[in-house]
Protein backbone atom coordinates (compact mmCIF):
# COMPACT_ATOMS: atom_id res chain seq x y z
CA UNK A 1 0.00 0.00 0.00
CA UNK A 2 0.85 3.53 -0.64
CA UNK A 3 1.37 5.78 2.59
CA UNK A 4 2.13 9.40 3.17
CA UNK A 5 5.11 8.66 5.38
CA UNK A 6 6.68 5.82 2.92
CA UNK A 7 10.00 7.59 2.81
CA UNK A 8 10.51 8.88 6.51
CA UNK A 9 13.02 6.48 7.19
CA UNK A 10 14.62 5.80 4.08
CA UNK A 11 14.65 9.14 2.78
CA UNK A 12 13.19 11.91 5.21
CA UNK A 13 14.19 14.82 2.87
CA UNK A 14 13.11 13.70 -0.22
CA UNK A 15 10.37 16.04 -0.60
CA UNK A 16 12.31 19.26 0.21
CA UNK A 17 14.82 18.02 -2.34
CA UNK A 18 12.21 17.92 -4.81
CA UNK A 19 10.99 21.06 -4.14
CA UNK A 20 13.99 23.08 -4.21
CA UNK A 21 15.14 21.06 -7.15
CA UNK A 22 11.56 21.98 -9.32
CA UNK A 23 12.23 25.46 -7.87
CA UNK A 24 15.06 25.80 -9.92
CA UNK A 25 13.49 24.16 -12.92
CA UNK A 26 10.50 26.46 -12.54
CA UNK A 27 12.59 30.05 -12.55
CA UNK A 28 14.52 29.07 -16.07
CA UNK A 29 11.35 27.63 -17.67
CA UNK A 30 7.60 29.05 -17.31
CA UNK A 31 6.19 26.30 -19.26
CA UNK A 32 7.41 23.46 -17.10
CA UNK A 33 4.91 23.37 -14.66
CA UNK A 34 2.12 22.13 -17.76
CA UNK A 35 4.73 19.85 -19.03
CA UNK A 36 5.13 17.94 -15.50
CA UNK A 37 1.64 17.95 -14.64
CA UNK A 38 0.90 16.11 -17.96
CA UNK A 39 3.80 14.28 -17.58
CA UNK A 40 2.48 12.89 -14.28
CA UNK A 41 -0.74 12.01 -16.31
CA UNK A 42 0.53 10.55 -19.56
CA UNK A 43 2.55 7.84 -17.02
CA UNK A 44 -0.69 7.11 -14.72
CA UNK A 45 -3.18 6.66 -17.51
CA UNK A 46 -1.23 3.80 -19.69
CA UNK A 47 0.13 1.06 -17.02
CA UNK A 48 -0.52 2.84 -14.08
CA UNK A 49 1.70 5.18 -12.58
CA UNK A 50 5.12 3.54 -12.96
CA UNK A 51 7.48 5.70 -14.75
CA UNK A 52 7.03 3.38 -17.75
CA UNK A 53 6.78 6.72 -19.72
CA UNK A 54 10.96 7.18 -18.96
CA UNK A 55 12.15 4.01 -20.14
CA UNK A 56 14.06 4.42 -23.94
CA UNK A 57 13.85 0.81 -23.96
CA UNK A 58 12.56 -2.46 -21.77
CA UNK A 59 14.62 -4.62 -23.53
CA UNK A 60 11.89 -6.45 -25.43
CA UNK A 61 11.02 -5.75 -29.08
CA UNK A 62 8.00 -3.41 -28.16
CA UNK A 63 9.13 -0.17 -28.98
CA UNK A 64 8.52 2.31 -25.93
CA UNK A 65 5.50 4.62 -24.59
CA UNK A 66 7.03 7.76 -26.35
CA UNK A 67 6.89 6.32 -29.69
CA UNK A 68 3.23 6.77 -29.75
CA UNK A 69 1.86 10.15 -31.44
CA UNK A 70 -0.16 10.43 -28.32
CA UNK A 71 2.70 11.24 -26.40
CA UNK A 72 3.55 14.28 -28.53
CA UNK A 73 5.62 17.16 -27.01
CA UNK A 74 5.60 15.18 -23.58
CA UNK A 75 8.63 17.25 -22.00
CA UNK A 76 10.80 17.27 -18.84
CA UNK A 77 11.31 13.37 -18.33
CA UNK A 78 14.96 14.21 -18.44
CA UNK A 79 14.83 16.50 -15.64
CA UNK A 80 13.16 13.68 -13.86
CA UNK A 81 16.31 11.70 -14.56
CA UNK A 82 18.33 14.44 -13.13
CA UNK A 83 16.15 14.49 -9.91
CA UNK A 84 16.44 10.84 -9.78
CA UNK A 85 20.44 11.40 -9.52
CA UNK A 86 20.57 13.65 -7.04
CA UNK A 87 18.36 11.47 -5.03
CA UNK A 88 20.79 8.32 -5.54
CA UNK A 89 23.36 10.33 -3.79
CA UNK A 90 21.21 11.17 -0.94
CA UNK A 91 19.16 7.75 -0.80
CA UNK A 92 20.58 5.55 -2.64
CA UNK A 93 18.27 3.15 -4.63
CA UNK A 94 15.33 4.24 -2.20
CA UNK A 95 13.43 6.44 -4.22
CA UNK A 96 11.05 5.35 -7.14
CA UNK A 97 10.64 7.19 -10.28
CA UNK A 98 6.99 6.82 -10.35
CA UNK A 99 7.07 8.70 -7.16
CA UNK A 100 9.16 11.65 -9.01
CA UNK A 101 6.94 12.12 -11.07
CA UNK A 102 4.30 11.90 -8.87
CA UNK A 103 5.65 14.78 -6.59
CA UNK A 104 7.14 16.74 -9.41
CA UNK A 105 3.77 17.36 -10.51
CA UNK A 106 1.69 17.99 -7.49
CA UNK A 107 5.34 20.51 -7.05
CA UNK A 108 3.78 22.21 -10.70
CA UNK A 109 0.35 22.81 -9.47
CA UNK A 110 1.41 24.86 -5.90
CA UNK A 111 4.15 26.61 -7.62
CA UNK A 112 1.87 27.83 -10.40
CA UNK A 113 -0.58 28.89 -7.92
CA UNK A 114 -3.33 25.58 -7.62
CA UNK A 115 -4.14 23.92 -4.41
CA UNK A 116 -0.89 22.28 -2.26
CA UNK A 117 -1.96 18.60 -2.35
CA UNK A 118 -0.86 15.72 -0.21
CA UNK A 119 0.19 12.75 -1.90
CA UNK A 120 0.78 9.16 -0.75
CA UNK A 121 4.52 7.21 -1.50
CA UNK A 122 5.44 3.98 -2.46
CA UNK A 123 5.00 3.43 -6.24
CA UNK A 124 7.31 0.65 -7.74
CA UNK A 125 8.91 1.33 -11.32
CA UNK A 126 7.71 -1.07 -14.18
CA UNK A 127 9.74 -3.31 -16.02
CA UNK A 128 8.01 -2.42 -19.73
CA UNK A 129 7.27 -0.18 -21.84
CA UNK A 130 5.36 -0.14 -24.66
CA UNK A 131 3.81 2.31 -27.53
CA UNK A 132 0.62 -0.14 -27.95
CA UNK A 133 -0.29 0.13 -24.39
CA UNK A 134 0.04 4.09 -25.29
CA UNK A 135 -2.03 4.72 -28.20
CA UNK A 136 -4.64 2.49 -26.41
CA UNK A 137 -4.58 4.31 -23.56
CA UNK A 138 -4.60 7.81 -23.73
CA UNK A 139 -7.45 9.56 -24.89
CA UNK A 140 -7.85 11.68 -28.18
CA UNK A 141 -8.99 15.51 -27.71
CA UNK A 142 -12.21 14.26 -29.46
CA UNK A 143 -13.30 11.65 -26.93
CA UNK A 144 -16.99 11.98 -25.60
CA UNK A 145 -18.21 13.27 -22.05
CA UNK A 146 -19.34 9.64 -21.39
CA UNK A 147 -15.85 8.25 -22.61
CA UNK A 148 -14.34 10.76 -19.86
CA UNK A 149 -16.82 9.78 -17.20
CA UNK A 150 -16.00 6.33 -18.21
CA UNK A 151 -12.02 6.82 -17.70
CA UNK A 152 -11.93 8.61 -14.87
CA UNK A 153 -14.56 6.62 -13.00
CA UNK A 154 -12.17 3.62 -13.85
CA UNK A 155 -9.81 5.45 -11.10
CA UNK A 156 -12.55 5.87 -8.71
CA UNK A 157 -13.39 9.28 -9.45
CA UNK A 158 -17.22 10.73 -9.54
CA UNK A 159 -18.78 13.16 -11.96
CA UNK A 160 -17.54 16.50 -10.23
CA UNK A 161 -13.96 14.83 -9.93
CA UNK A 162 -13.99 13.96 -13.39
CA UNK A 163 -14.66 17.78 -14.40
CA UNK A 164 -12.03 19.08 -11.78
CA UNK A 165 -9.17 16.58 -13.32
CA UNK A 166 -9.62 17.76 -16.53
CA UNK A 167 -9.33 21.15 -15.61
CA UNK A 168 -5.18 20.86 -15.59
CA UNK A 169 -5.79 22.37 -18.90
CA UNK A 170 -5.74 25.74 -16.80
CA UNK A 171 -1.96 25.08 -17.41
CA UNK A 172 -0.38 24.84 -20.79
CA UNK A 173 -0.78 24.83 -25.05
CA UNK A 174 -2.20 22.85 -27.57
CA UNK A 175 -0.72 22.29 -31.21
CA UNK A 176 -2.83 22.81 -34.22
CA UNK A 177 -2.44 18.80 -34.82
CA UNK A 178 -4.41 18.33 -32.15
CA UNK A 179 -6.40 21.09 -33.04
CA UNK A 180 -7.06 21.06 -37.04
CA UNK A 181 -9.21 17.97 -36.61
CA UNK A 182 -12.00 19.75 -34.88
CA UNK A 183 -11.74 22.91 -37.20
CA UNK A 184 -11.76 21.32 -40.59
CA UNK A 185 -14.07 17.91 -39.99
CA UNK A 186 -16.27 19.77 -37.71
CA UNK A 187 -19.08 17.25 -35.82
CA UNK A 188 -21.52 18.64 -32.99
CA UNK A 189 -19.46 19.30 -30.49
CA UNK A 190 -20.09 22.21 -27.37
CA UNK A 191 -20.56 25.39 -27.75
CA UNK A 192 -17.14 27.33 -29.75
CA UNK A 193 -17.63 31.09 -30.03
CA UNK A 194 -17.71 32.57 -33.30
CA UNK A 195 -14.75 34.79 -32.32
CA UNK A 196 -12.74 31.89 -30.87
CA UNK A 197 -12.76 29.90 -34.37
CA UNK A 198 -11.63 32.50 -36.27
CA UNK A 199 -8.95 33.07 -34.04
CA UNK A 200 -7.95 29.07 -34.13
CA UNK A 201 -7.97 29.61 -37.47
CA UNK A 202 -5.91 32.37 -38.00
CA UNK A 203 -3.39 30.47 -35.25
CA UNK A 204 -4.02 27.00 -37.40
CA UNK A 205 -4.56 27.59 -41.12
CA UNK A 206 -4.36 24.21 -42.45
CA UNK A 207 -5.86 20.85 -42.07
CA UNK A 208 -2.39 19.37 -42.15
CA UNK A 209 -0.68 22.17 -39.68
CA UNK A 210 2.51 23.18 -42.18
CA UNK A 211 5.00 22.66 -38.75
CA UNK A 212 4.44 20.90 -35.99
CA UNK A 213 5.50 23.41 -33.45
CA UNK A 214 2.07 25.92 -33.56
CA UNK A 215 0.41 26.26 -30.38
CA UNK A 216 -2.22 27.94 -28.63
CA UNK A 217 -2.79 28.17 -25.42
CA UNK A 218 -5.00 26.12 -23.28
CA UNK A 219 -6.57 29.04 -21.29
CA UNK A 220 -6.28 32.44 -20.88
CA UNK A 221 -4.02 32.23 -18.39
CA UNK A 222 -2.01 29.49 -19.32
CA UNK A 223 1.24 29.65 -16.83
CA UNK A 224 -1.47 30.20 -13.90
CA UNK A 225 -2.98 27.27 -12.18
CA UNK A 226 -6.42 28.73 -11.36
CA UNK A 227 -10.01 28.51 -12.42
CA UNK A 228 -9.93 30.30 -15.72
CA UNK A 229 -10.39 27.25 -17.46
CA UNK A 230 -14.16 27.06 -16.87
CA UNK A 231 -14.38 30.72 -17.30
CA UNK A 232 -12.96 30.47 -20.83
CA UNK A 233 -15.15 26.68 -21.92
CA UNK A 234 -18.48 28.33 -20.82
CA UNK A 235 -17.47 31.44 -22.92
CA UNK A 236 -16.87 29.39 -25.67
CA UNK A 237 -13.33 28.92 -25.85
CA UNK A 238 -12.46 25.86 -25.01
CA UNK A 239 -9.50 24.14 -26.67
CA UNK A 240 -10.30 20.24 -27.62
CA UNK A 241 -13.50 19.30 -28.57
CA UNK A 242 -13.85 17.61 -25.12
CA UNK A 243 -13.08 21.33 -23.40
CA UNK A 244 -15.95 22.77 -25.24
CA UNK A 245 -18.20 19.57 -24.24
CA UNK A 246 -18.04 19.38 -21.03
CA UNK A 247 -19.83 23.03 -21.02
CA UNK A 248 -22.71 21.85 -22.73
CA UNK A 249 -23.45 18.52 -21.63
CA UNK A 250 -26.15 18.34 -19.44
CA UNK A 251 -24.50 16.08 -16.76
CA UNK A 252 -21.24 18.28 -16.82
CA UNK A 253 -22.52 22.24 -17.73
CA UNK A 254 -23.89 22.63 -13.54
CA UNK A 255 -20.32 21.46 -12.60
CA UNK A 256 -18.19 23.98 -14.92
CA UNK A 257 -20.55 26.42 -14.04
CA UNK A 258 -20.10 26.10 -10.15
CA UNK A 259 -15.98 25.81 -10.89
CA UNK A 260 -16.25 28.53 -12.72
CA UNK A 261 -17.61 31.31 -10.25
CA UNK A 262 -16.13 28.91 -7.02
CA UNK A 263 -11.95 28.62 -6.86
CA UNK A 264 -11.63 27.08 -3.71
CA UNK A 265 -14.35 24.77 -3.95
CA UNK A 266 -12.16 23.57 -7.82
CA UNK A 267 -9.19 23.54 -5.68
CA UNK A 268 -10.62 21.44 -3.73
CA UNK A 269 -12.21 18.89 -5.65
CA UNK A 270 -9.02 18.47 -8.13
CA UNK A 271 -6.93 17.95 -5.30
CA UNK A 272 -9.30 14.30 -4.02
CA UNK A 273 -9.14 13.86 -7.82
CA UNK A 274 -5.37 14.03 -7.91
CA UNK A 275 -4.81 12.12 -5.12
CA UNK A 276 -7.08 9.24 -6.97
CA UNK A 277 -5.45 9.65 -10.41
CA UNK A 278 -2.20 8.89 -8.92
CA UNK A 279 -2.57 6.31 -6.73
CA UNK A 280 -4.86 3.63 -8.53
CA UNK A 281 -3.25 0.70 -10.28
CA UNK A 282 0.05 1.24 -9.03
CA UNK A 283 3.22 -1.24 -8.30
CA UNK A 284 3.39 -1.61 -4.83
CA UNK A 285 5.35 -4.38 -2.60
CA UNK A 286 7.06 -7.21 -4.22
CA UNK A 287 5.97 -5.76 -7.62
CA UNK A 288 8.42 -3.37 -10.05
CA UNK A 289 11.31 -2.06 -8.93
CA UNK A 290 13.07 1.25 -8.17
CA UNK A 291 14.74 1.43 -10.62
CA UNK A 292 18.65 2.90 -10.49
CA UNK A 293 18.35 5.52 -13.63
CA UNK A 294 14.98 6.35 -14.57
CA UNK A 295 15.27 5.65 -18.27
CA UNK A 296 16.31 2.44 -18.11
CA UNK A 297 15.35 -1.00 -16.34
CA UNK A 298 17.89 -2.04 -13.59
CA UNK A 299 19.94 -5.14 -15.12
CA UNK A 300 21.08 -7.66 -12.04
C1 LIG B 1 -10.02 13.24 -21.43
C2 LIG B 1 -8.97 13.69 -20.98
C3 LIG B 1 -7.92 14.49 -21.69
C4 LIG B 1 -7.71 14.75 -23.02
C5 LIG B 1 -8.53 14.27 -24.20
C6 LIG B 1 -6.53 15.58 -23.10
C7 LIG B 1 -5.96 16.03 -24.28
C8 LIG B 1 -4.88 16.87 -24.35
C9 LIG B 1 -4.28 17.34 -25.58
C10 LIG B 1 -4.72 16.92 -26.98
C11 LIG B 1 -3.27 18.19 -25.24
C12 LIG B 1 -2.37 18.97 -26.19
C13 LIG B 1 -1.07 18.30 -26.49
C14 LIG B 1 -0.32 19.13 -27.51
O1 LIG B 1 -0.92 19.40 -28.57
O2 LIG B 1 0.83 19.52 -27.26
C15 LIG B 1 -3.25 18.29 -23.80
C16 LIG B 1 -2.39 19.10 -23.09
C17 LIG B 1 -2.29 19.09 -21.72
N1 LIG B 1 -2.97 18.22 -20.87
FE1 LIG B 1 -4.53 17.05 -21.35
N2 LIG B 1 -6.06 15.81 -21.84
C18 LIG B 1 -6.87 15.16 -20.95
C19 LIG B 1 -6.73 15.10 -19.58
C20 LIG B 1 -5.69 15.66 -18.89
C21 LIG B 1 -5.40 15.43 -17.49
C22 LIG B 1 -6.18 14.49 -16.59
C23 LIG B 1 -4.31 16.17 -17.19
C24 LIG B 1 -3.55 16.27 -15.89
C25 LIG B 1 -3.95 15.88 -14.73
C26 LIG B 1 -3.93 16.89 -18.39
C27 LIG B 1 -2.93 17.82 -18.46
C28 LIG B 1 -2.55 18.49 -19.60
C29 LIG B 1 -1.61 19.60 -19.60
C30 LIG B 1 -0.97 20.25 -18.39
C31 LIG B 1 -1.44 19.97 -20.94
C32 LIG B 1 -0.50 21.06 -21.48
C33 LIG B 1 0.88 20.47 -21.69
C34 LIG B 1 1.96 21.46 -22.09
O3 LIG B 1 1.70 22.65 -22.28
O4 LIG B 1 3.12 21.03 -22.21
N3 LIG B 1 -4.78 16.54 -19.41
N4 LIG B 1 -4.23 17.46 -23.28
CA1 LIG C 1 2.78 4.30 -16.65
CA1 LIG D 1 -4.96 29.12 -16.14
Amino acid sequence: KLAYDYYKCSCPNLETIVKGEMLSIFLTDATAPAAFLRLMFHDCQVQGCDASILLNSDNSKHKPEMVSSKNFDIRKRESIGYIKSILEKECPGKVSCADIIALAAKESVSFSGGPHIQIPLGRKDSTTSNYQQADASLPPQGIKVHELIHTFASKGMNLEESIAIIGAHTLGVGHCMNIASRLYDPQPNGHTQYGYEGYLRLKCPTRVPLTNFTFVPNDITPTIFDNQYYRDVLMGKGLFTIDSSISTDPRTAPIVRHFAIDQNYFFQVFSSAFVKLSSTNVLTKGKGEVRRQCNRININ
